[in-house]
């Protein structure tokens, strides 16, 4: 496409040379005369061909546009180009009247010049999303299973299970687990994250990312479109094409912007000739009205800034699913947040362990501990790796159950446990210890009870650390006017003393699942513009009830799934990010709806000769040159949106 426009620019402007040199109006600037016998007739078929040839594109193009009958750009100058190009040929068959086949042979260039260097920069903006793409090292150095042999292999023929090789400073090639070495990995160009993340056998790496010092072997995982990066891609490239407000907007505007055009050009015509103008002079200004009102800086004013800011934004770790969504994050007026994983690190340890008469502590453990181990809740990991720690001894349960929200229950060694949360134990009117309870939450321990044989046998606290992240992501919320919220299925001596750490607005505790959804709707039932930030599968709904679903960490798919942005590091400033990007992509694309169409208000009156009686009219040349300048401003502006 682009050198099809640059191969017609150049060989229309060497046809365009002969043309100038023996129009008579030029010869008439420039004071010379060089004339032959039927010079007409050769300008005549000069003309021909450029209107043929070069205005080709512009032809074919108002043809389809009026096929799906949404005349825009094309069809203007199709019409601009038309007029000018039959009108001047009748004047050589007898009309009388001036030709102006030089006009009409540069407008063509300068078109097939404006739109061959537009392409190039809108290019440019939208390339950001291939820069992704070539993250991709091409090969990888492949270890034979049997003879161990290295060998260099296409990343494309690498399947599951492959071992692969990753020296020093190379790139890893595919999404996989590391099985020998260990090493620093830089993954800043799919997190944003500068500080190189240490790796060991078993830890993941992603295709893309840049291997430090260490020498490492992988076991390729996921190769091809299941690998991070290119879901990654596919998400952005969606989120590009998914429909926004400010599209539909400017995808109106252009279309009022035709018939706006085509009615200045019509009463610019009229008007000229009323003033008793010869029809070539009118038919100029009308021709040159209707190039310079050519819509099309404002097709590409905002999915120039999209593309831009979806891709520099994937760069950082912030992506965007729902477009339309994310361009009214910068209304958000109130964030709820999730507790554990989001605030805190979700990383529990075990800090007490307080039994009831008749229990001892290793034995509470080991069934806790046993049970926990088919359970994915960050509670249950802390406990599983206490035990592991202490060398207790597993035990494989029989009928396990978890009850969301509340705990689990299932049977150790022939007993029936349950590891329930405070709440259950309230319900059930069971007596606990108290004093040693609520001195434990006051610290911010989240406390489990252990109940064997319908017996409480004692309770297990454990200790999160709240993020730093956290505290710094809520301070820039309130100088935002943001309303900080936290929603949690934890206690409410723990959730308080989370919210006063972080000083937070607003905190709900002891909520189950399904309610953190309706307290989501309960707030926007309020008037409130509001984000839900979360990562488990139980936040699942309330974020896809929330204006703003933001999906922190690698979370659970299910999460990912209902996000409109997904945050791939654990970090809640991102958040912060995402709302500020949010002001910026749409400050942005209102800049370039300025430049792309504000300036007809200047330049329309312009080209319809409003300066004539100070001796300024435009030729439909330079009107050309101003319409391509405006969408070159709006490519170039773009392209410096820095997020
Ligand atoms: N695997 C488990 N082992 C022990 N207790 C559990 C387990 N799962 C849930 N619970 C109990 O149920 C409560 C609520 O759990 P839920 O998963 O809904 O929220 P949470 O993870 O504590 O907090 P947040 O809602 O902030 O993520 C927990 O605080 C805990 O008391
Ligand atoms: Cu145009």
């Amino acid at each position: 496409m682009i050198a099809d426009f640059k191969k017609r620019f150049y060989i229309s402007l060497l046809v365009t040379l002969p043309i100038l040199i023996f129009s008579p109006m030029i010869q008439s600037f420039l004071n010379y005369e060089l004339s032959f016998p039927g010079v007409m007739y050769v300008l005549f078929v000069l003309a021909t061909f450029i209107f043929f040839y070069g205005g080709k594109p512009f032809l074919t193009g108002s043809v389809a546009e009026l096929k799906q009958k949404n005349p825009g750009m094309m069809t203007l100058i199709a019409l601009a180009i038309v007029v000018a190009y039959v009108y001047s040929s009748l004047t050589v068959f007898g009309l009388s009247g001036n030709n102006f086949f030089w006009e009409l042979a540069t407008l063509i260039d300068i078109m097939l010049l404006g739109h061959w260097i537009e392409m190039r920069s809108v290019m440019g903006a939208s390339n950001a999303l291939e820069e992704l793409v070539k993250m991709m090292p091409s090969e990888a150095h492949l270890i034979d299973d049997n003879s161990g042999e290295v060998k260099d292999v296409k990343v494309s023929s690498l399947q599951h299970g492959n071992k692969v090789l990753v020296k020093p400073g190379e790139k890893v090639p595919v999404d996989g687990s590391i099985v020998k070495g260990q090493s620093s990995v830089n993954e800043s160009m799919l997190t944003g994250e500068s500080v190189p993340v240490d790796k060991e056998v078993e830890d993941e790496v992603i295709g893309g990312s840049i291997n430090g010092e260490g020498s490492i072997t992988i076991q390729v995982e996921k190769t091809g479109e299941e690998s991070y990066l290119s879901q990654v891609v596919t998400m952005v490239k969606e989120a590009q094409e998914s429909r926004s407000k400010t599209q539909d907007l400017s995808n109106r505007a252009a279309k009022w912007l035709f018939y706006v055009a085509l009615t200045a050009g019509l009463a610019t015509l009229v008007i000229w000739l009323a003033l008793g103008y010869p029809l070539s002079y009118a038919l100029e200004r009308m021709v040159t009205v209707m190039v310079i009102a050519c819509p099309h800086a404002l097709g590409l004013a905002a999915p120039l800034v999209v593309a831009r800011s979806t891709a520099l934004s994937a760069k950082q770790g912030l992506l965007i699913r729902n477009r339309a969504n994310f361009e009214e994050a910068r209304k958000v007026q109130s964030i709820v947040f999730d507790k554990t994983g989001t605030l805190t690190e979700g990383e529990f340890g075990i800090t007490e362990i307080v039994t009831e008469d008749g229990y001892d502590k290793t034995e509470l453990l080991q069934v806790a501990a046993s049970l926990e181990a088919q359970s994915e809740h960050p509670i249950a990991r802390g406990i599983v790796e206490e035990a592991k720690q202490q060398n207790v001894s597993f035990h494989e349960p029989e009928q396990f159950e978890s009850m969301t929200g509340k705990g689990l229950k299932g049977n150790v060694d022939g007993k029936e446990i349950l590891i329930v949360s405070p709440g259950y134990i309230k319900e059930q009117n069971i007596n606990f210890q108290t004093e040693a309870f609520n001195e434990l939450s006051e610290q911010g321990k989240t406390v489990v009870f252990v109940l064997i044989d319908n017996q409480l046998a004692g309770m297990i606290a454990l200790a999160d650390k709240v993020r730093e992240s956290a505290e710094r992501a809520i301070a820039r919320l309130k100088e935002m006017n943001v309303q900080s919220m936290m929603l949690t299925g934890d206690n409410e001596k723990v959730a308080q003393w989370v919210a006063k750490q972080l000083n937070l607005d607003e905190v709900v505790a002891e909520v189950l699942p399904h309610e953190k959804a309706e307290k989501v709707k309960e707030i926007k039932g309020k008037g409130l513009k509001i984000a839900m930030t979360g990562d488990g599968v139980n936040d699942a709904p309330a974020l896809a009830n929330a204006d703003l679903g933001i999906a922190i960490g690698a979370g659970t798919d299910v999460a990912m799934e209902t996000a409109d942005v997904i945050l791939v590091k654990s970090n809640p400033e991102d958040v912060v990010s995402i709302l500020e990007l949010s002001t910026s992509t749409y400050k942005k694309m209102i800049q370039n709806l300025w430049w792309a169409a504000g300036y007809n208000i200047v330049t329309i009156p312009l080209a319809a000769g409003i300066l004539y009686p100070i001796g300024i009219v435009l030729s439909p040349a330079i009107g050309a040159v101003l319409m391509s300048l405006s969408t070159v401003i709006v490519a170039i502006n773009a392209r410096l949106f820095k997020g």
